[in-house]
């Protein structure tokens, strides 16, 4: 683990969320990872089908590379492979339903790039820049973005949340109209690093498990304080995969600016008063 991996992981936490990869560490058993492991179940073939179209191909091989690659290098574990379709693209490419025609769209915490580039493969009318500050987890998906042939749909932003929100190290601010995560943080820390992401009555879309309405319940004040309506929770792809994904939608209702450090007593007022 590198020092940046330690540091970011410390800040994630499950927070209710659904299957996302938890803290996974390098495969260590002697079957080396196999395409084979990510071929379609059958069964999972017409979901797949009508969440894909005709990039189903496209998918098929990110499919591949997470379950060879992505297993080799830590970024999946090596027993999430065959459940790659279902538990990963499957459910991740579901929640494109609720993402307007040709939004831009900002995925906080991409990991190995779930659910951006699951979208992004579903839907090439979007515009995806995956956020991720761990230069692991970055490197891997520069690499499939350029393999799958998506460098002009999708970009990727190695970095925090809030630094993507400020701007950072010479980099512009950016903002999207949909901001999406998956197993990234509990509510409270999701809305204030994704609300200040979107533009106003953009939204952000947390892909939650079980716990979206409890989540809701107790993080309500803090959601509303940095600038978001309602939360409300939708099921994602009802009648195509079972279960369908869970997803807490929150607009962005008004402007509440992004934290930003506080100044210092000597750059507001010259030099430090001694006392
Ligand atoms: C458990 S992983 C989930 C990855 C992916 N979303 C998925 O579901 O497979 C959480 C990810 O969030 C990233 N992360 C943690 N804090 C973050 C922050 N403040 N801004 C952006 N990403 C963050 C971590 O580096 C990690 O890659």
């Amino acid at each position: 683990m590198t020092h940046d991996d330690a540091t970011a992981d410390a800040v994630t936490g499950p927070g209710g969320t659904p299957p996302g990869p938890s803290a996974v560490r390098p495969d260590t058993t002697d079957t080396a990872p196999s395409p084979a492991d990510a071929a379609l179940p059958p069964a999972l073939a017409p979901a797949a089908l009508t969440l894909f179209g005709d990039r189903l191909d496209l998918a098929a091989a990110y499919a591949e590379l997470l379950a060879t690659d992505g297993v080799v290098r830590g970024l999946i574990g090596p027993r999430e492979a065959p459940r790659i379709w279902d538990r990963h693209l499957l459910n991740c490419a579901a929640v494109a339903e609720r993402i307007p025609t040709a939004a831009t769209v900002l995925d906080v915490g991409s990991g190995a790039g779930l659910p951006g580039l699951a979208l992004a493969i579903a839907r090439p009318d979007l515009t995806v820049t995956l956020i991720e500050p761990l230069a692991r987890r970055t490197s891997f998906l520069i690499e499939v973005v350029e393999r799958l042939g998506l460098a002009r749909s999708v970009r990727v932003f190695r970095g925090r949340a809030d630094e993507a929100a400020t701007g950072s190290s010479g980099r512009e601010p950016i903002s999207g109209d949909v901001v999406t995560s998956r197993a990234v943080a509990p509510l409270d820390r999701l809305a204030t690093w994704s609300l200040p992401l979107t533009v106003r009555g953009g939204r952000l879309l947390a892909l939650k498990g079980s716990s979206a309405t409890a989540e809701i319940e107790e993080h309500a004040d803090v959601v509303s304080r940095v600038g978001g309506g309602e939360p409300t929770v939708h099921l994602c792809g009802v009648g195509v995969i079972d279960p369908p994904t869970t997803v807490v939608e929150i607009v962005r209702e008004r402007m509440v600016g992004p934290a930003r450090p506080a100044a210092s007593k000597r750059s507001r007022g010259g030099r430090a008063r001694r006392r």
